[in-house]
């Protein structure tokens, strides 16, 4: 029998090779480091954390709770790692980076069925089953290798987010909507600020904390996403001429138009989410919190996903995928991790457990189901396989709102929805692995 090859030794590659060692699969793991590097990596580790240490929040009742909870019931080496080197961090499950990357790096060269090469990857091998899973920093050589492989838009290669709230936890008495100019009917909810308010956002903005920039992300500013704190250090009109631009826009309160206007747009079909138009961003997260809420109407708002840029290959997962993470061209090649638009440490470990469990039927010639659309997992393989392709984009578990899972409303009822997923999910790993 041949052995599957996983391409990237980092949070989806390990958990692939885990599920299929574990099922008595013979696993060849590539990992170019520390041969190559990647720009934001730093040890030789296997699974490395890149920026911060927490995997998020713990609680069941929230979307990356449940999806950790998920995880674990799946038998995740990422979940057991993290439980075994976690560090203090209120309701969240963070860890001694080391440790943890130690402690998977371990796991993995000791088990009999993996043997983990430190090389570089080019293309995709042309015999046997392969998953690849190299990653938001998938290297240059390989990235235009899936170019010409997977046709020329189907990777992008950068990411400027603006952030997302909850368009329920909105003051409308503060705004309004309408368009500029009157053109494309009321679209736009539009935060309105006087000088007074505009001078104390900008203060805050200029002063904000930021996550520092790392070389290769200064880049992405010639890509046409600077973020809104760069913006506003050009001068303090900078922004009244960018996105914070009043022209053709009057306030139905006052009859004029304001000094300087906010404008967020609906962000689903609901429009439960209303995404920050322009204010993609590097400052923190507690700082994106902290300065947007000073903008009227905001000031209680809370966020679906913050803001942020950098680096991240992704391919087009909804024109390319099946929900099995197979490739629709070629289903003896799978996708996992954040190169498939998931975003974040757990979320990318969790596809890359459903790629390494997929990949186990495949070898056994059998037949290949996705989880309940109604867990987690099967909400955020949903996602990024049905989104619409021309609007799609990174996205972690708690943009909520993936389509089929809810985690929403008050405690009771998120517990009922998580509990309904958990049990959902025993199930499907009942009848589907046995
Ligand atoms: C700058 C930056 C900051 C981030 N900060 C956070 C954060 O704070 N919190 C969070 O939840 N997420 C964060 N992310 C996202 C995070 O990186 C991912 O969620 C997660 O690491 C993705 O897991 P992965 O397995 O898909 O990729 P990775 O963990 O990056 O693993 C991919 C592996 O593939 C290897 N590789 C690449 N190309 C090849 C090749 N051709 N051949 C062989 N090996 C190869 C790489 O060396 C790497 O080890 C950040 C991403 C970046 C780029």
């Amino acid at each position: 029998m041949e052995n599957v090859s996983v391409i990237g030794g980092g949070l989806a590659g390990v958990e692939a090779a885990w599920q299929l060692a574990n099922k008595g699969f013979k696993v060849n793991l590539y990992e170019m480091r520390p041969k190559k590097k990647t720009p934001a990596h730093k040890t030789d580790f296997l699974a490395e954390l890149v920026c911060s240490n927490t995997l998020g929040g713990i609680e069941e009742t929230t979307p990356r709770g449940l999806l950790k909870k998920e995880m674990e019931t799946l038998g995740s080496l990422v979940i057991e790692a993290a439980k075994n080197t976690s560090v203090p961090a209120g309701g969240a499950l963070a860890v001694d980076r080391e440790k943890f990357a130690q402690y998977i790096t371990k796991k993995i060269e000791n088990h009999p069925n993996i043997t983990v090469v430190r090389q570089e990857i080019t293309s995709i091998p042309e015999n046997g089953i392969t998953i690849v899973a190299t990653g938001p920093l998938t290297s240059d050589r390989f990235s235009s290798y899936l170019t010409d492989f997977l046709g020329e838009e189907s990777l992008s290669f950068y990411d400027a987010i603006a952030p997302i709230i909850y368009a329920d936890t909105v003051d409308y008495s503060k705004c309004f909507w309408a368009s500029r100019y009157g053109k494309g009917g009321n679209d736009y909810l539009n935060c309105p600020m006087t000088e007074e308010e505009y001078s104390r956002f900008y203060k805050a903005l200029i002063n904000a904390e930021k996550v520092p920039l790392k070389e290769f992300e200064k880049e992405a500013y010639f890509e046409g996403c600077m973020p809104i704190e760069e913006m506003a250090r050009r001068g303090k009109e900078t922004l009244l001429f960018g996105p914070l631009k009043p022209v053709g826009l009057i306030d139905p309160k006052t009859g004029k138009r304001p000094f300087a206007v906010v404008q967020l747009r609906k962000e689903n079909s609901e429009g439960t989410l209303l995404n920050m138009v322009g204010f993609q961003t590097k400052l923190t997260y507690p700082e994106q919190k902290r300065v947007f809420r000073l903008i009227p109407g905001l000031e209680n708002v809370e966020f679906a996903r913050y803001g942020s840029i950098h680096r991240n290959t992704f391919i087009n997962s909804p024109k390319l995928l099946l929900p099995t993470l197979q490739l629709k061209k070629n289903p003896t090649v799978f996708f996992a991790g954040q190169i498939t638009g998931v975003e974040g440490y757990p979320e990318s470990a969790a596809t890359g457990i459903i790629a390494g469990i997929n990949a186990a039927k495949l070898m056994k010639g059998e037949e290949i189901k996705p989880p309940p659309e109604t867990t987690m997992i099967g909400g955020l393989l949903k996602y990024i396989c049905e989104a619409d392709p021309d609007q799609f984009q990174p996205m972690n578990a708690n943009f909520g709102l993936l389509p089929a899972v809810k985690i929403k409303g008050k405690r009771n009822r998120r517990k009922f929805q998580a509990e309904r997923a958990l049990k959902e999910l025993e199930k499907w790993k009942e009848n589907y692995l046995g």
